[in-house]
């Protein structure tokens, strides 16, 4: 399943994210370090479901299905505070980060109304700069990176240079723990001008070469959280200010978006996960004070087209990575599994990826005896190395 990182200083909001993204109850305060331990749960991103090409209704094992949209299950990590100097021991250090090996994708959660310091101790809004807390993370994170590699680097480096070991290879093993392969070492090492032999490498270009790997390997989108209590201008200005650093950022308040989620489960609202208004469905039964609330927050979703919580998952999933949604059945007519379900499961896979690939994912056994796959629509034969697209239907035919 993708996995995707909810990172950032102390008490920004990353909880209350992971909370409004999974509905999942976590401890939530406004002070430093609420979260220690990792917290896991299974948020989702939205497609059109193809059932509605097939005109049957579809019967989603591990996915729901709701109202023509699929939801596909992707997983979200909280995790404690990074401070700056993370690092060199301070707050809870960086070994927490851990947690993150598996990450495919960060959402860094930054304060943008400047109201918690650098530790993550309230302070009163506007009186931190947020474009201050945008690129320690990414130090912090290359730290992380450039400990594991530099462990023993030399005697480790020599033996690779009288071995003829490919360097990318050799980096890629020792990185194998927190998903990440040669080619994306190779590709990193490409951007840096490092001396051929790695003996000869300082700490200064292990930790720049761990700066680009993290850019390659865990890419970072911004959600700029608290957007509700910042005022306009102040929020272009950070908004423009990471668009000129090259970084992926959008406007949220994973606030709002827990208030409606709450509200939706308790029957109050009509709200799906990323719909850019709700309904009132019991307004008998709230008070003037929610009410005002909800009205609050109907206001901002206007202004932003949403809360911005699913879109900051959806955008880290799908245009960062680039992710495609394919349908494996065993029937190409009827799109069904063996009994029956229609449409019954949904993968995601990296652009790029092919039928031999979605053979693997469904069994290896069907990965290592593929005869050829079949187009559930156009019922075109594909061969093992079909480039797969988006909302496609595949049946895999493999020996038995
Ligand atoms: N106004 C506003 N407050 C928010 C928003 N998101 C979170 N908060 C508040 O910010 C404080 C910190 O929220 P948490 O979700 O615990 O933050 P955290 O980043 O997980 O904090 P640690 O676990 O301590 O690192 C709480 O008081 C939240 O209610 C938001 O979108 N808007
Ligand atoms: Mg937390």
């Amino acid at each position: 399943m993708v996995e995707l990182g909810i990172v950032g200083k102390p008490n920004v909001g990353k909880s209350t994210f992971f909370a409004a993204a999974t509905l999942q109850t976590v401890e939530i305060g406004n002070y430093p370090f609420t979260t220690i331990e990792a917290n896991r749960a299974i948020g989702y991103v939205r497609k059109p479901c193809p059932h509605l090409d097939l005109g049957k209704q579809c019967n989603p094992k591990k996915s729901l299905c709701i109202e023509g949209t699929r939801y596909i299950p992707v997983e979200l990590i909280d995790v404690a505070g990074l401070v700056p100097e993370a690092h060199a021991g301070r707050g809870l250090g960086n070994k927490f980060l851990d947690d993150l090996r598996h990450a495919d994708a960060l959402i860094h959660i930054i304060d943008v109304s400047g109201s918690t310091d650098a530790e993550g101790n309230p302070v009163p809004k506007g009186s931190r700069d947020p474009c201050k807390d945008v690129d320690f993370l990414d130090k912090e994170i290359a730290y992380w990176i450039a400990d594991i590699i530099g462990r023993g680097w030399t005697r480790i480096a020599r033996r690779l240079e009288a071995e003829k070991v490919k360097i990318e290879v050799a980096i890629a093993e020792r990185l194998s723990g927190l998903n990440i392969n040669d080619k994306q070492v190779h590709a990193a090492l490409s951007h840096l001008n490092l001396d051929e032999k790695p003996s000869r490498w300082k700490e200064e270009d292990i930790l720049a070469l761990s700066f680009e790997i993290r850019r390659i390997a865990k890419p970072m989108v911004i959600a700029a959280n608290k957007a509700d209590i910042t005022d306009e201008e102040y929020l272009n200005k950070f908004l423009q200010r990471c668009r000129e650093k090259g970084y992926d950022v959008i406007p949220i308040s994973a606030d709002y978006e827990l208030a409606l989620r709450r509200a939706a489960k308790a029957g109050f609202v009509d709200y799906k996960p990323g719909d850019e208004d709700f309904k009132i469905l019991k307004e008998d039964e709230l008070s003037a004070a929610q009410l005002k609330a909800l009205e609050k927050i109907r206001e901002f979703m206007h202004k932003f087209g949403g809360t911005g919580v699913q879109r900051v998952i959806e955008h880290t999933v799908f245009n960062v990575l680039q992710m495609i949604a394919v349908y494996p059945v065993e029937d190409e007519h009827k799109w069904t599994d063996k009994d029956g379900n229609v449409l019954p499961d949904v993968y995601l896979f990296p652009l790029g990826s092919t039928a031999l690939d979605l053979a693997y994912k469904v069994h290896t056994d069907l990965g290592e005896n593929f005869i050829r796959a079949v187009d559930g629509r156009s019922k075109k034969i594909l061969g093992h190395d079909y480039e797969l697209k988006d909302g496609d239907v595949i049946k895999i035919i493999a020996r038995r």
